[in-house]
């Protein structure tokens, strides 16, 4: 069996003394695209979080490609690892094509100075579905949907091998979100890259997901393939989750039945 790619072994977290994450364990191996689901504040972001060592565990570990993040230099892990946000974070006064180059820029990587940077940053564009000719104009020329998926260009731009998304897709509208995910599926598919991506919808994380995973109140509670945590979901939690969407499954297969 393949390393895991990422592994968290008992890793707790609190903040003042409320804890977030508990004695939480999981492998994540390469390739996957793992949704993580649960209810708000169970502890989602955290989880993300602490792989890119954005904040660090009290207790536990958390090894990326099999080194401890805690031993890593930050700047550098930062670098391997791609990080998506609902609310984006592009820099205002930069265009769309600056924004895009900007990590490989202050990582000094090989390829992105002069024509060469246009033509990585315009690749990028069309990879998330983006007319490059955007690449000159300001964030704020942009709808919403384009702004993520500039935001998920950006995070793609030093080729990381694990791409962070925390729900990339929360203030977009529906039929916006629905393009967002084909698109990252299509990314998924084509590059294999890695996945971690929160959301708290769960048609969208059985829908996405290789593999989900359920939180609550900072415990792991299923962590398994979509199919079987429809099938057999393995807690209370996990069975009232997955409820309204098993019935919804039900009702559209009998009305696919021919009359
Ligand atoms: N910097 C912080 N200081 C204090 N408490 C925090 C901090 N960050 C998170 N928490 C608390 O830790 C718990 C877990 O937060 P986290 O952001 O991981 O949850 P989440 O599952 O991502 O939630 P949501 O779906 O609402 O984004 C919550 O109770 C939250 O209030």
């Amino acid at each position: 069996m393949a390393e895991p790619i990422i592994r968290f072994e008992g890793v707790s977290k609190s903040y003042g003394g409320q804890p977030a994450l508990k004695n939480f364990s999981l492998d994540v191996l390469p390739g996957e695209l793992l949704t993580i689901i649960g209810r708000s504040g169970c502890g989602k972001t955290t989880a993300l979080k602490l792989v890119n060592s954005l904040i660090t565990p009290d207790a536990g570990r958390v090894l990326v490609q099999g080194e401890d993040v805690a031993k890593t230099d930050p700047v550098a892990l930062r670098r391997r690892i791609g990080y998506a946000i609902q609310s984006v974070g592009l820099f205002p006064h930069m265009t769309v094509e600056k924004n895009i180059a900007y990590v490989p820029a202050i990582s000094h990587l090989e390829g992105w100075k002069g024509p060469a940077r246009r033509e990585r940053v315009s690749a990028l564009l069309r990879q998330v579905g983006l007319d490059p000719a955007l690449a000159d104009r300001y964030p704020r020329a942009l709808s919403g949907g384009q702004r993520q998926r500039v935001g998920i260009a950006r995070a793609l731009a030093a080729g990381p091998e694990i791409l962070l998304m925390d729900e990339p897709f929360g203030a977009v509208d529906e039929i916006t979100r629905g393009q967002l995910q084909e698109e990252i599926l299509r990314i998924h598919r084509e590059s294999g890259i890695t996945i971690l991506f929160v959301t708290h919808d769960i048609a969208e994380a059985l829908k996405l997901g290789t593999h989900t995973l359920v939180i609550d109140k900072g415990t792991v509670q299923q962590c398994a393939q979509p199919e079987e945590i429809l099938r057999h979901p393995a807690t209370d939690f996990v069975r009232e989750l997955v409820e309204p969407q098993r019935r919804r499954d039900s009702i559209l297969q009998r009305r696919r039945l021919p009359l």
